[in-house]
């Protein structure tokens, strides 16, 4: 099985999926390795659907300010032709 290649990131295995997107746990490249779980949003299947746009925009606006000690926070968000993704802290076991 192939990983996705994201710049900073060691994806190591695949945590699991959701209705428009996958997500692996990984580490970051430099510095301390912290273990995060990344979530890469399938563009494709989600231009299928206007109100899955809407909740993606929305996801991504709540998840800038939320800080919670059982909500991830979202460590960075970036995408490239083929996924939008979220690089979350990796809290949820
Ligand atoms: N931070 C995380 N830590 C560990 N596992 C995670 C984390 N985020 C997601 N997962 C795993 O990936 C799966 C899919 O995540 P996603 O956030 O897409 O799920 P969802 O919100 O249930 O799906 P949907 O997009 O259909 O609502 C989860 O069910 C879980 O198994």
């Amino acid at each position: 099985m192939s990983f996705p290649k994201i710049e900073g990131y060691v994806v190591t295995e695949k945590l699991g999926t959701g209705s428009y997107s996958t997500v692996y746990k990984g580490y970051t490249k430099v510095g301390a390795r912290t273990v995060v779980a990344v979530k890469c949003v399938d563009k494709a299947r989600v231009k299928h659907s206007g109100s899955a746009v809407d909740n993606l925009v929305t996801e991504i606006r709540l998840l800038k300010t939320l800080t919670h000690p059982h909500i991830v926070q979202m460590r960075e968000f970036t995408w490239d032709d083929k996924c939008s993704i979220f690089c979350n802290s990796w809290l949820r076991h």
